[in-house]
């Protein structure tokens, strides 16, 4: 694959490093590397990055807060990712630029989807925060989302596991890996790498989602080739 344009759903939880939580100083450092590497090749890529590293909404829940506030923390989150992930892109070489789906005018730009094409086209990586800007919905879906209205071919999600297995691979050691596989199939499947409405709206969208393990150095750069270890979900 040599794709034009890209949207990476990059993990939140892969931002943490070691440590598990917050931000890890080299790992941002390695991921931006990669993404710089990528830039300059030629690809135009969008990021939207997730933020389990700090809050997820659900979390919240247990801890008493109502699902609206508990989500509007779990959306901050990833705007502090983005802003991260723009600096370290940025020191790596490659022009970024973050964008939130929420308004905070004194940090970041504003998403608007023709800013951000602009963006692309003058060859800026563009790193999307705050998801879809509303609670009940995940960066995931805010991936697919952006891909499709940003015109990107392929949505590659960078995660910790190396494809998209029959159970979840960190639970079930028996479970197996697909190559392959549809989106129907990841629906009726019920397999939860990502969430059904991502699933769904990719499929809408006729987006091909690669899902690959972000922790090998060089990943991204290999998956843009058509290489390395992943799983196609295609229409
Ligand atoms: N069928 C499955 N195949 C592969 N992974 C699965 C499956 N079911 C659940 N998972 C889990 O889904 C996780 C990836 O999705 P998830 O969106 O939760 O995390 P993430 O990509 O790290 O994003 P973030 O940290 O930003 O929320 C994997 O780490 C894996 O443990
Ligand atoms: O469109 C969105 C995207 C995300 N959220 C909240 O943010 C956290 C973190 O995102 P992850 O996709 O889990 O990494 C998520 O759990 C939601 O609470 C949102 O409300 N709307």
């Amino acid at each position: 694959m040599r794709p034009k344009r890209v949207l990476v759903k990059l993990s939140g939880e892969a931002l943490a490093g070691q440590a598990g939580y917050g931000l890890d100083g080299g790992t941002l450092t390695a991921l931006a590397a990669d993404i710089s590497n990528a830039s300059r090749e030629g690809v135009e890529i969008a990021i939207v990055v997730g933020g389990g590293n700090f809050f997820r909404g659900v979390q919240g829940l247990t801890k008493g807060l109502d699902r609206t506030s508990a989500d509007s923390i779990g959306m901050l989150g990833t705007v502090m990712n983005a802003l991260a992930l723009e600096h370290a892109i940025e020191s790596a070489g490659a022009p970024a630029r973050a964008m939130s789906a929420v308004p905070m005018p004194s940090l970041c730009e504003s998403y608007a989807r023709k800013r951000a094409l602009d963006h692309l086209t003058n060859g800026k990586v563009v790193v999307l925060g705050g998801g879809t800007g509303n609670p009940y919905f995940t960066t995931d879906t805010g991936a697919a989302l952006r891909a499709a209205e940003l015109g990107c071919s392929h949505l590659l999600k960078a995660t910790q596991v190396d494809g998209v297995y029959s159970a979840d691979p960190k639970k079930d050691p028996a479970a197996t890996r697909y190559d392959t596989l549809t989106h129907e199939d990841a629906i009726k499947r019920d397999l939860k790498v990502m969430d059904t409405a991502a699933f769904a709206l990719a499929r809408d969208a006729g987006l091909t989602i690669v899902v690959f393990s972000i922790a090998e150095a060089g990943m991204l750069a290999a998956v843009l080739r058509g290489e390395g270890r992943a799983t196609y979900v295609t229409p």
